[in-house]
């Protein structure tokens, strides 16, 4: 494909992303892939060199664009050989008109910032949400000795304890490290949250909301795989993926609960008053993420913010239901919005006298609140609100 080609077809892929933004479709990844699918003329480096153009553009623009031509011309007016590419030629992009519209910069949607300047992010930490993530590695010391392991490539050792940086980009899943579970892709701020859980071998910890179980292999190293290590979720796709990923990282306390949204406790009443630690990693506006996923701050509406509000109460008062006098609640989002962080555990701390703040030791973040914020710009991570509640 031509350069301009090129142009055009992340264009039309925007139309489409922006379509999708507005109806809730379907993600930009999966509309890039099924671009990839349709198109088989377009080879390997047309695929990157469009879905870079297709990602500059959407985080060029804080609002949702009024199309992918505007889009793209808010990155051209930054960029004069993108512009140049603006050529009339065939199948590329036509020349600029006069006036023409250019879509709106700006970090996000106007309520969105405000909500970012209130909790106290400045212009330039909120710039670094957009910024490209690089690839951090954990050291599964459940199979490795991470002062032998030997990788492919030059790897940054960080300050979290077994957390490895790759340049963005890198692709360690043919590595045989990665395919014997000797190394798993996490971030190193979603590490720093899993090591304020302080999780112990031969200690009972609930994994409250795992997912794909990211933080449960994590908790089931530190465990060095004694105790009991519960992970629940109500989404069964995700819930799913945990058993052949805890297989390959020899994780083998490790055993799912799928609750039913609405009725979570039906399936935990086993543990009530029973846990060393409930971890929460609560679903979240993922402002803490746009990194990777620049898209979400065009799917977030206030309303939607709300729900997930109210649901990361309902999950805090099912965590505390659950954890032993002398045990801990750790509360965690990867937002930098308060309502979903310090907000949220000073409204808990108020209506749960049992629980207090305990101060927590962590290699990277700073306090916000109760607890510690990391952000992309201060500690090169994806963002993250972290707080340990103790029970008495
Ligand atoms: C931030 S993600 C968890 C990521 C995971 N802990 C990891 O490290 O990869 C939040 C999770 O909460 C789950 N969730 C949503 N509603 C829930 C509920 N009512 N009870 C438990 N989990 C829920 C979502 O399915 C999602 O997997």
């Amino acid at each position: 494909m031509r350069p301009s080609a090129r142009v055009q077809a992340a264009i039309e892929i925007l139309d489409k992303v922006i379509e999708a933004a507005r109806s809730q479709g379907a993600p930009a990844d999966r509309i890039l892939a099924d671009w990839s699918r349709g198109n088989r003329y377009a080879g390997s480096k047309d695929r990157r060199a469009v879905r870079e153009h297709v990602y500059a553009a959407i985080r060029a623009c804080g609002e949702v664009p009024s199309s992918g031509r505007a889009a793209m011309l808010r990155v051209a007016e930054e960029e004069p050989e993108l512009a140049a590419l603006f050529d009339g030629s065939q199948y590329g992009p036509a020349a600029i008109a006069e006036g023409e519209a250019v879509a709106d910069g700006g970090v996000a949607p106007e309520w969105i910032e405000d909500r970012l300047i209130a909790a106290d992010i400045p212009e330039e930490e909120a710039a670094a949400l957009l910024g490209r993530a690089p690839l951090d590695l954990r050291v599964n010391t459940l199979r490795a000795d991470p002062d032998t392991l030997g990788l492919p490539e030059e790897a940054e050792q960080l300050q979290v304890p077994n957390a490895l940086r790759l340049p963005a980009g890198t692709q360690v899943e043919q590595w045989p490290a990665f395919r014997d579970g000797l190394i798993e892709v996490q971030d190193a701020g979603s590490q720093t949250a899993c090591l304020a859980v302080g999780a112990q071998p031969g200690e009972l910890v609930i994994d409250l909301c795992a997912g794909a179980g990211g933080k449960t292999l994590s908790l089931a190293a530190a465990m060095r795989n004694e105790g009991t290590l519960i992970a629940c979720d109500t989404d069964r796709g995700r819930l799913s993926r945990l058993a052949p990923r805890a297989e390959r990282a020899g994780a083998e306390i490790a055993d799912t609960v799928l609750m039913n949204p609405g009725k979570e406790m039906d399936a935990l009443t086993g543990w009530v008053g029973q846990a060393d630690a409930v971890l929460v990693d609560a679903p979240c506006s993922g402002t803490g993420t746009w990194r990777r996923n620049p898209e979400a701050r065009w799917r977030l509406s206030p309303g939607e913010l709300l729900r997930l509000v109210k649901l990361q109460e309902r999950l805090l008062g099912i965590a505390a239901q659950l954890v032993k006098p002398g045990g801990r609640l750790v509360y965690v989002t990867c937002s930098l919005i308060d309502e979903e962080g310090a907000g949220q555990v000073d409204r808990f701390l108020a209506a749960n006298p049992r629980f207090h703040t305990e101060t927590l030791q962590l290699p990277l973040g700073r306090p916000r609140g109760k607890g510690i914020r990391l952000t992309p710009h201060h500690d090169g991570t994806d963002g993250f609100f972290i707080a340990s509640l103790s029970c008495t």
